[in-house]
């Protein structure tokens, strides 16, 4: 089986090969088609989405995953929300989403004035790509969860609904 991974972020390609271990996977760049940073579980969604559509449709018989990052609010809290989704060749769309935590008051207002959590946390941790290592997630979370975990259960909830739909629809 071949898979072809929207992004070139490695905690989103390696969470692919955790769990389809069979698979050539490989990362290619694509457009998200939705702000660098979403907003909200619908940009994000449909962030995730796009990039599945892109990958699928460039490689024949493989399957497209595209995995977003984005943040959302619940009453005056912004949680980290992240989706994926997986395309087959026949262009079934799969998607689940990762789970949420609230992000401190002082990272939700440097995203009110615009700027992209992955350069937020780099400042807060001060450390250099905290988007490609453990993650928002990872830091608040005191390591106990880093990106890559929560990529791969949103990967396996998409493994296992492709599963399942091909075992008993196909
Ligand atoms: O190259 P791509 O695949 O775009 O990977 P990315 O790290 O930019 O990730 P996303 O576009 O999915 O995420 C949107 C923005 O939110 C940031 N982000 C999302 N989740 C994060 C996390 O857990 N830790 C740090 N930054 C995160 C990310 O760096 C971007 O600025
Ligand atoms: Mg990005």
């Amino acid at each position: 089986m071949k898979i072809v991974v929207g992004s070139l972020n490695p905690t989103k390609i390696d969470s692919v090969k955790q769990v389809f271990t069979e698979a050539e996977v490989t990362g290619v760049e694509v457009e998200s088609k939705v702000a660098a940073q979403p907003f909200s579980d619908e940009e994000t969604l449909e962030g995730a989405i796009n990039r599945a559509r892109e990958c699928a449709s460039m490689k024949k018989e493989s399957l497209g995953i595209g995995l977003e990052g984005g943040v959302m609010e619940i009453e005056d809290d912004l949680y980290l929300c992240n989706w994926g989704a997986l395309v087959d060749h026949k262009e079934n769309v799969y998607t689940a989403s990762g789970a949420r935590i609230p992000l401190p008051e002082e990272i939700k207002k440097q995203l009110e004035k615009g700027k992209e959590l992955g350069e937020v946390m780099d400042d807060y941790a001060n450390k250099l790509e905290v988007s490609k290592n453990e993650g928002a997630i990872g830091v608040f979370t005191n390591h106990v969860i880093q990106r890559q975990e929560m990529f791969s259960h949103v990967v396996r909830l998409l493994q296992g609904q492709y599963q399942f739909y091909q075992n008993h629809y196909e």
